[in-house]
């Protein structure tokens, strides 16, 4: 027996009736017309959706890791100074507010340690006792200040020889006159958030542990934010929408700010180029100098009504990452264009815990090892080390199995502060036993950091060719060229790798 299909005994509900009225045939049309737009749409959507993923999966992944403050930020400056100079130059101004709370940082530690050593020199009985002997509040002005740590140098512990400092009511004006600085501080650090605290002044989880080395892939921390652009630099640029009066009393307290510094520009001049302020930061040791986003060189400038950011300025200046920013870029090569995503993370211990979540899909990793802070501390933990960390993550990423195939790129940075410091005569043996007797001097001591950190590479089990640069991330021309030499090796191996796979 032969089955005749019969027609969908439904389709008639789908059909158009033959007497249907013109009004209702109308209405019909137009939202079947509705419903193919809708259509439409998801199905543009899907295929960018698409477009995007392929781009996405196309384009070279880079991590960049390393502790806080160890130049990884600064590098991606530099990426976008050599292969995007017209977005570069469009976000420039939005710097200012940085480099005014930077300034203002450092004029609030020299007060600190100025009022600081004041009292002290106040309550020292005299003048039998004139020993130095530092309060709390001014150790702490000492950590921001980049100093080298009391037990490892002593200095800060230890009473210091006898000195009296020629404190005068000049001082205790110029106290007074910098006073609404302080006030200026806390709107700038508010209106840029929690990248405007520096990791010893943010709450931070117990028992975080670099995650990645053993186990799976950890999960994104719902604290952490990934964003393609800083919202703060959106505000600062006008991106975000003006009319809201909360942003219109932003502009008015960013603009009062650029007012009360330049009022107190000539003030804040004085006080740097007094001869007993600079007694004092010489002999307590405060190496401001060399601290992260040093501008009380450039007062004049910085302070003046219409001051607008150099290049040289941005790079300089310091913000501290939250959470992971993202950057794209189209860099040109001998192979045509290439898509590029830059991933720039947070490197305060707590901030750790999610990088090992961008481990899976990238193709190199550039690892930051500042070189000047071996006579540092940590800020999130004063009994580490800073040189000591840096190598213990090293050793951790690379022996992460997750890691296996990814390439590692170390940049040996603050090449430039190192060399400094130890021509000021620190002694890099001091801080670091297992240097030995080796000379004091940058060749030497670049040499046994190379070793040091290649011997934990082979030990790791895991064969990878040893890529290390020393560099001087705030030096952009140097920087520039570092940039061109690794941009092939970065290109040949994502190239190698999709093949391989
Ligand atoms: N002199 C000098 N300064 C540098 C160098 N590298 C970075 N800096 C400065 O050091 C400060 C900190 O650098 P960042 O790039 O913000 O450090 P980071 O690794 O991104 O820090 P987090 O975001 O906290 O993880 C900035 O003010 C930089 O200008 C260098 O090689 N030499
Ligand atoms: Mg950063």
């Amino acid at each position: 027996m032969s089955v005749i299909p019969s027609p969908n005994p439904f389709i008639h509900n789908f059909l158009p009736r033959e007497d249907e009225p013109p009004h209702e045939r109308a209405l019909r049309e137009q939202e079947e017309a509705r419903a193919k737009a809708v259509s439409d749409a998801i199905d543009e959507q899907i295929r960018q959706d698409k477009v995007a993923f392929k781009k996405y999966q196309k384009a070279i992944k880079l991590l960049l890791l390393g502790q806080s403050e160890s130049g990884k930020s600064t590098t991606i400056k530099n990426f976008q100074l050599k292969y995007a100079y017209k977005e570069w130059v469009q976000e420039r101004g939005s710097w200012k507010t940085v480099i005014h709370l930077n300034l203002i940082r450092s004029v609030t530690t020299v007060l600190e340690i100025m009022d600081s050593v004041m009292k002290e020199q106040q309550d020292r009985p005299r003048p039998q006792q004139r020993s130095l002997s530092p309060s709390r509040s001014f150790q702490r002005a000492a950590a921001t200040a980049t100093f080298s740590s009391s037990e490892e140098t002593g200095n800060l512990d230890e009473p210091s020889q006898d000195v009296v400092y020629d404190f005068s009511d000049k001082h205790k004006v110029l106290q007074l006159r910098l006073q609404p600085l302080s006030r200026v501080q806390r709107d700038l650090e508010k209106y840029l958030g929690s990248a405007a605290l520096e990791p010893d002044q943010v709450p931070t989880t117990d028992n975080i542990t670099f995650p990645g080395s053993e186990g799976g892939i950890p999960r994104r921390n719902a604290e952490f934010s990934v964003s393609v652009n800083s919202s703060w630099k959106a505000r600062l640029l006008g991106k975000e929408d003006s009319k809201k009066s909360a942003d219109k009393k932003h502009a008015q307290g960013l603009h009062d700010a650029t007012e009360i510094l330049y009022r107190c520009g000539p003030d804040i001049k004085q006080l740097w180029t007094d001869d007993v302020v600079q007694q004092v930061l010489t002999e307590t040791e405060a190496q401001l100098k060399h601290s992260s986003g040093f501008f009380m060189d450039d007062v004049d400038r910085i302070v003046a009504r219409d001051y607008e950011p150099s290049d040289q300025d941005v790079v300089k200046a310091r913000l501290r990452t939250v959470g992971v920013q993202e950057y794209h870029l189209s860099i040109p090569g001998s192979t045509g264009h290439h898509d590029w995503i830059l991933y720039d993370v947070g490197g305060s211990r707590a901030s750790r815990t999610i990088w090992g979540s961008y481990f899976d899909n990238i193709n190199s990793i550039i690892f930051l090892a500042p070189t000047s802070c071996f006579d540092q501390r940590l800020a999130e933990d004063s009994k580490v080390n800073r040189l000591e960390d840096s190598l213990v993550i090293w050793k951790h990423i690379c022996g992460s199995k997750l890691l296996e195939n990814i390439q590692l790129i170390l940049f040996l940075n603050k090449i430039d502060l190192l060399k400094e410091k130890l021509e000021s005569g620190v002694r890099f043996d001091k801080h670091i036993v297992n240097y030995g007797k080796h000379p004091n001097d940058l060749p030497s001591v670049t040499a046994f950091l190379k070793h040091q950190f290649k011997t934990i590479l082979r030990n790791s089990k895991i064969q990878r060719v040893f890529y290390c640069y020393l560099t001087s991330a705030a030096d952009t021309k140097a920087m520039a060229t570092t940039l061109a030499t690794i941009y092939d090796g970065v290109i040949r191996n994502a190239l190698d790798r999709a093949q391989f796979l």
